[in-house]
């Protein structure tokens, strides 16, 4: 093996940035002060963090896992603004004793993430750190439809999600309980598979509100409600579970609905459209926007437990 600490930061810039993907939207990519991107109607912009011990394990995630992982939650919140995605900058802390091959494999994941969509990665930075640290800032724009906001769901609209829920929080139980008995879902975990487009498609279809769920279903809905100053009324029943939660749920002796409900990271769009007839194919309606009471609410009870925070635990 040889370290990063031993080629140092030139060398592992010249090996790293030849294998990141590459986008139309590039004027001028890695090498200068700065990237320069082309951009069509406004930009939209977001960045994500992911930190070692925190949002992932050596020991559970290769090198390309993470660097799938940091481009697809990037990528999932650009498509629940409605936009699309054009580039990445990726800035990589790490400490000096990890493997080149770590960074090179690193570089694969982002690739094999963004190529599919055009995305390509335009610039980043480099540091030492105690663990690693990748931080991801995303460029997109909008085509030509207004930006969906989480601000503008109204009483009595249908809330909706775009995918079975829970697999990414199921395949992190499993990992942590060191249980190898659904693959399917620890790899939705190191690589979840939000479908990317299908926030563009809601957006044109008239969504009012939406995001992408990362710390939880309830927690996120109730920033949607929060936001949008309305009730967010949701039938625990209509709430699909991915058949890998479920799979690992037995496994693990515990419910499959919580991982659908609070378990976050499988980056899922949540929406609220005017009615029914214009939630898009293959997405469910798991309830509606009221006006009787602030925050979220299943089957008419108050929920014990919502998801993620970083701070409270
Ligand atoms: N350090 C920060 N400085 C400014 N804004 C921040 C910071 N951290 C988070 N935010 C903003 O708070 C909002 C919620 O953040 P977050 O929960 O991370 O969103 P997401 O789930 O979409 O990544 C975002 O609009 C984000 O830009
Ligand atoms: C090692 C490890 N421990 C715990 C988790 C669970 N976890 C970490 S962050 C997170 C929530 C989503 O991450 P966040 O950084 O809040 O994403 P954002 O809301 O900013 O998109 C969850 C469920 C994990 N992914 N890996
Ligand atoms: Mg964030």
């Amino acid at each position: 093996m040889t370290t990063i600490g031993e080629i140092g930061e030139d060398a592992l810039i010249a090996l790293f940035a030849p294998r990141l993907p590459e986008t139309d939207a590039e004027i001028l990519g890695p090498g200068d002060d700065a990237a320069v991107v082309a951009v069509d109607g406004h930009l939209v912009v977001s960045s994500d963090v992911l930190v070692e011990g925190r949002h992932f394990r050596r020991e559970w995630s290769t090198g390309a896992d993470v660097g799938w992982r940091a481009a697809m939650q990037n990528l999932a919140d650009i498509d629940a603004m409605g936009a699309v995605p054009t580039s990445l900058q990726i800035t990589l802390c790490a400490p000096s004793d990890l493997d080149v091959d770590w960074v090179l494999d690193f570089a694969d994941g982002l690739r094999e993430a963004c190529e599919p969509h055009g995305v390509g990665v335009v610039g980043g930075d480099l540091s030492g750190a105690d663990q690693i640290v990748v931080s991801v800032t995303v460029l997109g724009e909008t085509h030509g439809t207004e930006v969906v906001t989480r601000a503008d769901a109204h009483p009595g609209m249908v809330v909706a999600v775009s995918a079975p829920l829970g697999a990414a929080a199921a395949g992190f139980a499993l990992l942590d309980a060191g249980v190898d008995a659904v693959p399917e879902a620890s790899q939705l975990f190191k690589r979840p598979r939000p479908i990317v487009g299908a926030g563009l498609e809601a957006a044109l279809r008239g969504a009012a509100a939406m995001m992408d769920i990362s710390d939880g279903l309830l927690r996120d809905a109730g920033r949607i409600a929060r936001a949008s100053e309305v009730g967010i009324a949701l039938d625990s029943a209509a709430v699909p579970v991915h058949p890998a939660a479920t799979s690992a749920a037995a496994a693990l002796g515990v419910d499959a609905l919580r991982f659908a409900l609070t378990g976050g990271e499988d980056h899922a769009l949540l929406a609220v459209f005017p009615s029914v007839s214009s939630v898009p194919p293959g997405w469910e309606v798991i309830g509606e926007a009221t006006d009787a009471f602030a925050g979220v609410r299943v089957d008419g009870q108050v929920p014990d437990a919502v998801g993620w925070d970083h701070f409270s635990r």
